[in-house]
């Protein structure tokens, strides 16, 4: 059941794309909005001045003065003001940062426009509900906002399925504050990773990042590397060494595997976490820490606890703000791009060219489990690329040195081997293919040849990822 905007709400919408920003506008105007639109980021904020919308749809990539600049301008004025952001195609860092400096939420092209019309929906609803609680505490807030320009090798976390949206969002918010957060996820989803960019998009950024495996450091050695030690500390310490909190002043410290630290060193850790004090090993001096602590880990620390082997009130302090980080099993969609990018890197890093998948290889990696996550995709690959030698990976390629899995269809076979679910998924998808290619790429005239909505044409392109 769809309800119609009140009064006519104004949404502005600022796209450089023209014909995107008419479609947009048309299907507002459906809905009843009154639609203000901009070509680009000047635009937009003269028409936010001049108009004072109600929400604001706000391409990241425009001429001139882009997305975040339009954020960054706004600042505090963004606590009234939802911008749903739109980003291109899957990356993470834009949509991180845009969370960060204060957007409602975004979407990546290509976007539905039922998706547009939900979000702003939403994005109205929690308007209303601030305005009614400003109106009770009639209290003013402070900017805290700083540009950074700081465009540079940050890591990228791939993904576009709503979970990994979701974690995006969450990084955004975190990178917001000083708070501890504890990211939790199965190893090899990318726990690292997520810390990297919750590091670089925070406000710590040009401080150091310093990653410690709790689980890898010898039982002896966990304290003299986390908090460091003086000479003649114990035998083998000939001059004194600062350790991991220290080398992370005025930066981010990732305790990675936290659960597997020893409960000695998890006293101290809670020390440091409630009093921002720590002694190096053998020295008496107090030394005080501003890193900010982000922990990892792959276990259920809350069994942990119930185990007696991690400490209640360690695990409280370091689980403030939560991320977690679904298993590849749970987000088959993230599976295309990811895959792109770990070939695009393995062409850059081996000087390779042009590597490609098969779509036999490209519907077996997306049924696949990947009971290791990304790292084992990316280990697959890697091998499917050697074992290919230069031309498309065909799933045979995928098992150059695994056993093969039954369950997983080897290619598309005409003689209907397969089975069933697979090869239609795959008729289908080059049913459409065909079809967008034929039409020019004109949805509106794919749906029609096929005999669809546009809603399912474009469910189905997301499906298979067929965006050009
Ligand atoms: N969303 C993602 N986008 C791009 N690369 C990813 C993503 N997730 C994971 N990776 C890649 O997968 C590999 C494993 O990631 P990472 O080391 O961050 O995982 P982890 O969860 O910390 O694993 P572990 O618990 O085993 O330490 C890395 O090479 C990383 O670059």
């Amino acid at each position: 059941m769809t309800t119609r905007p009140t009064e006519a709400e104004t949404i502005l919408v600022a796209e450089d794309d023209r014909a995107i920003r008419f479609s947009l506008a048309c299907s507002l105007k459906a809905e009843g909005y009154r639609v203000i639109e901009a070509g680009d980021g000047d635009e937009a904020l003269a028409g936010i001045d001049r108009e004072r919308p109600d929400a604001v749809l706000l391409d990241l990539k425009m001429p001139g003065r882009d997305g975040l600049a339009v954020l960054a301008e706004l600042g505090p004025a963004l606590a009234d003001l939802p911008v749903v952001v739109i980003t291109a195609y899957g990356g993470s860092a834009a949509a991180i940062e845009a969370m960060r400096r204060g957007a409602y939420d975004y979407l990546s092209k290509p976007f539905d426009l039922d998706e547009v019309q939900l979000t702003l929906k939403r994005a109205l609803r929690q308007r209303a509900l601030a305005c009614e609680v400003r109106a009770l505490r009639a209290k003013s807030e402070e900017s805290n906002e700083e540009a950074d320009d700081s465009a540079d090798a940050e890591p990228e976390l791939i993904g576009r399925s709503a979970v990994m949206r979701e974690v995006f969002k969450a990084i955004g918010l975190a990178a917001a504050t000083d708070a501890a957060v504890l990211i939790v996820g199965e190893s090899g989803t990318g726990k690292e990773l997520v810390a990297a960019a919750l590091h670089h998009h925070s406000d710590r950024s040009s401080g150091p990042f310093i990653r410690v495996n709790c689980g890898a450091l010898p039982e002896g050695l966990v304290e003299s590397e986390l908090f460091g030690h003086e000479r003649g500390a114990f035998s083998g310490a000939d001059r004194q060494k600062p350790g991991r909190f220290e080398r992370a002043a005025g930066g981010t410290i990732l305790l990675d595997e936290v659960g597997e630290l020893p409960l000695a060193a998890q006293a101290k850790i809670l020390r440091v976490l409630q009093q921002r004090e720590f002694e190096r090993v053998g020295g008496t001096e107090i030394l005080r820490t501003d890193a900010r602590i982000v922990s990892a880990t792959h276990r259920d620390l809350s069994k942990e606890v119930a185990a007696g082997r991690f400490r209640e009130d360690l695990y409280y302090r370091l689980n403030v703000a939560r991320i977690v980080i679904p298993p590849l099993r749970d987000r088959p969609d993230d599976i295309p791009l990811l895959a792109e990018a770990i070939l695009r890197r393995a062409e850059r890093r081996h000087g390779w060219t042009e590597l490609s998948l098969s779509p036999e290889a490209l519907i077996a990696i997306r049924e696949r489990p990947w009971p290791g996550n990304v790292r084992q995709l990316e280990n697959a690959l890697s091998r499917a690329a050697i074992a290919a030698r230069g031309r498309p990976i065909l799933p045979e390629h995928l098992d150059a040195d695994e056993p093969l899995d039954p369950a997983v269809p080897a290619a598309v076979d005409p003689a209907g081997l397969l089975p069933l679910r697979a090869l239609l998924a795959e008729v289908e998808r080059q049913a459409i293919r065909r079809a967008l290619v034929a039409c020019g790429g004109n949805r509106t005239k794919t749906a029609e040849r096929l005999g669809i909505s546009r809603r399912q044409l474009f469910d189905k392109i997301r499906e298979y990822d067929l965006h050009p």
